[in-house]
């Protein structure tokens, strides 16, 4: 069945279809991962965005039960260049096209994929719909132009109630804005008892679990939606307790702390992306998947130092409180997928807990 993916400039890429046959809408952004398509199609940042991968074959070792950043997908679409129909690997449970298809989730292939990259670099992130036909082209592209980008997707991914994990180490709070597990594994395997809550829990709420530590989660969407997010930072910044904030928690602990954030024009997706430590002067790869990230100028009105720069673009990738205990980083030091170098931030995590708590600084009332 033919496919079209059909973008707000008017522009029209003819294709095949595969997965759901539903239509839909989306932004349109590029990852340049070259494998780890199942945890990228599963992080809950990539919400109502329709992924294009720039690698050429996608699919070959199917879905299997391990590399889930959540159960329910909030993908919009997936384009590819070549989709593989035969997908083998000791732990494929199915192919990616009967994925797609049982998750509702609509897939574009056999279109120029470095075409349709080089036009997102050039223009900028753009709004498109992945349709099945081309009737009524021309009011769809007007409706695209008029409506405008929803971007406060997180009381969409966020858990409805808190669960917990519990474990015999630190008690971490992690809000979820749109938590990936990949988080989650991290800090069980360093034995913290881990609850998760709501995206809208007050800070109160989250004082009374009495953490040693706070993980303000990623999350998609445009960080400034998230006021109620913002705010309870702002209050738990006043309680000494430890706060990591990878991502979308990173650029909310920014804008907590008087720092802006503005919108990039195609952002960071993949696995590559080259990190400088502004401390150590060592570059890190990173796995990454934003499309606004931190201002540099307004830092000069916070208390947060800039640590960690992305190589690329020169933008803002990592940030430390000067007074209280907590730091931020925009990319995922839990690499699923990508590469490991950022991993030790969950150590850097743990150390700050442990020193905070033998100095008796934590205040819970
Ligand atoms: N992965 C994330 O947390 C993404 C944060 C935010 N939604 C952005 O696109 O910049």
């Amino acid at each position: 069945m033919k496919r079209y993916l059909i973008l707000e400039d008017g522009t029209v890429f003819e294709g095949l279809a595969f997965g759901s046959d539903k239509e839909s809408n989306g932004e349109v952004v590029f990852t340049t991962s070259i494998t780890g398509y199942q945890e990228v199609l599963t992080d809950p940042s990539y919400c109502d965005q329709i992924i294009v991968f720039t690698y050429p074959l996608i699919g070959n070792y199917g879905i299997n039960r391990s590399d889930y950043e959540s159960i329910r997908p909030a993908t919009s679409g997936i384009i590819v260049n070549e989709q593989a129909d035969f997908p083998s690997h000791h732990e494929g449970m199915q192919s990616l096209s009967s994925w797609l298809t049982a998750k509702d989730i609509p897939g574009l292939y056999g279109i120029d994929t470095r075409k349709l990259t080089r036009k997102i670099r050039k223009h900028g992130t753009l709004k498109g719909k992945l349709s099945n036909s081309l009737n009524n082209v021309t009011h769809i592209i007007e409706e695209m132009i008029e409506m405008p980008l929803n971007t406060d997707q997180v009381k969409k991914v966020s858990t409805k109630t808190p669960y917990h994990l519990p474990n015999s180490g630190y008690r971490v709070v992690v809000v979820d804005f749109g938590v990936k597990s990949g988080m989650l594994r991290e800090l069980s395997a360093r034995n913290c008892d881990v609850i998760v809550v709501p995206y809208n829990t007050s800070a109160s709420d989250i004082i009374r679990l009495q953490p040693d530590g706070i993980l303000l989660s990623n999350g998609p969407g445009d960080p400034k939606d998230v006021q109620c997010g913002i705010s309870m930072i702002k209050e738990l910044l006043n309680h000494n307790i430890p706060i990591l904030g990878i991502c979308l928690g990173h650029q909310l602990l920014a804008l907590a702390c008087g720092g802006n954030t503005e919108k990039l024009k195609f952002g960071h997706r993949g696995s590559n992306h080259p990190v400088k430590d502004l401390t150590t002067g060592k570059i890190a790869l990173t796995s990454q998947n934003h499309g606004y990230a931190v201002t540099e100028d307004s830092l000069k009105n916070t208390e947060l130092a800039f640590t960690h720069q992305a190589v690329n673009d020169g933008t803002v990738e990592g940030l430390k409180h000067k007074v209280k205990p907590a730091f931020s980083i925009q990319y995922h030091p839990e690499a699923s997928p990508g590469p490991h170098d950022s991993n030790p931030i969950f150590d850097e995590f743990m150390k700050m807990i442990k020193t905070t708590k033998k100095e008796g600084l934590m205040i819970y009332a």
